[in-house]
């Protein structure tokens, strides 16, 4: 078995579309990045790559290639999945978080778990996504920014 943590943050701005975990949220502002800035993909990413000892998403999508301008952070996720499926390894569970003030995730978290779980070829039980916000405190509190923890277990592939 192998136990892995993600954590990730992102600026919020005007001018971009707000996605979190493959979902497409309507709000005022969205999230700042090289790519699509999906800021829970991210830390679920970082938290598989930590698990099998592969370091972090920036080692494998360096934010200063063109290639990953805009990247569908998913694609990335997949990607992430097939190194952890190559080394012999398949997802034991997730627990996620995303810290935000807005907007509310609830009516989001089933098509996040939906997404994750599609990715790592994984039953929608073994992903949980939850949201919290920070009560006004610190940057996700003053709205800022988004930022999510990922834990991940893995378990040998049988
Ligand atoms: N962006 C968010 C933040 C929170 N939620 C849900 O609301 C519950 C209460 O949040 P507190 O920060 O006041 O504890 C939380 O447990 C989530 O279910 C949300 O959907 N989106
Ligand atoms: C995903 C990558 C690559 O496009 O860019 P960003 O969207 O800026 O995201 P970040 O979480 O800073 O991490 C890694 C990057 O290399």
């Amino acid at each position: 078995m192998r136990i892995g943590h993600g954590f990730d943050v992102h600026q919020l701005t005007v001018d971009r579309p707000l996605i979190i975990g493959g979902v497409h949220i309507p709000h005022e502002q969205g999230l700042k990045g090289h790519s699509d800035a999906d800021v829970l993909l991210h830390a679920v990413s970082d938290a598989l790559l930590g698990a099998v000892g592969e370091g972090d998403i920036g080692k494998h999508f360096p934010d200063n290639d063109p290639a990953f301008k805009d990247a569908d952070s998913s694609k990335l996720l997949k990607h992430v999945f097939q190194i952890v499926k190559d080394k012999g390894y398949c997802l034991g569970n997730a627990d996620c978080t995303i810290l935000a003030e807005k907007p509310k995730m609830a009516p989001y978290i089933e098509d996040m778990r939906v997404v994750i779980a599609d990715l790592a070829e994984a039953d929608k039980e073994l992903v949980n996504v939850k949201a919290t916000t920070t009560e006004k405190l610190g940057f996700t509190g003053r709205q800022e920014g988004i930022a999510a923890h990922a834990v991940v277990l893995l378990q040998p592939r049988s």
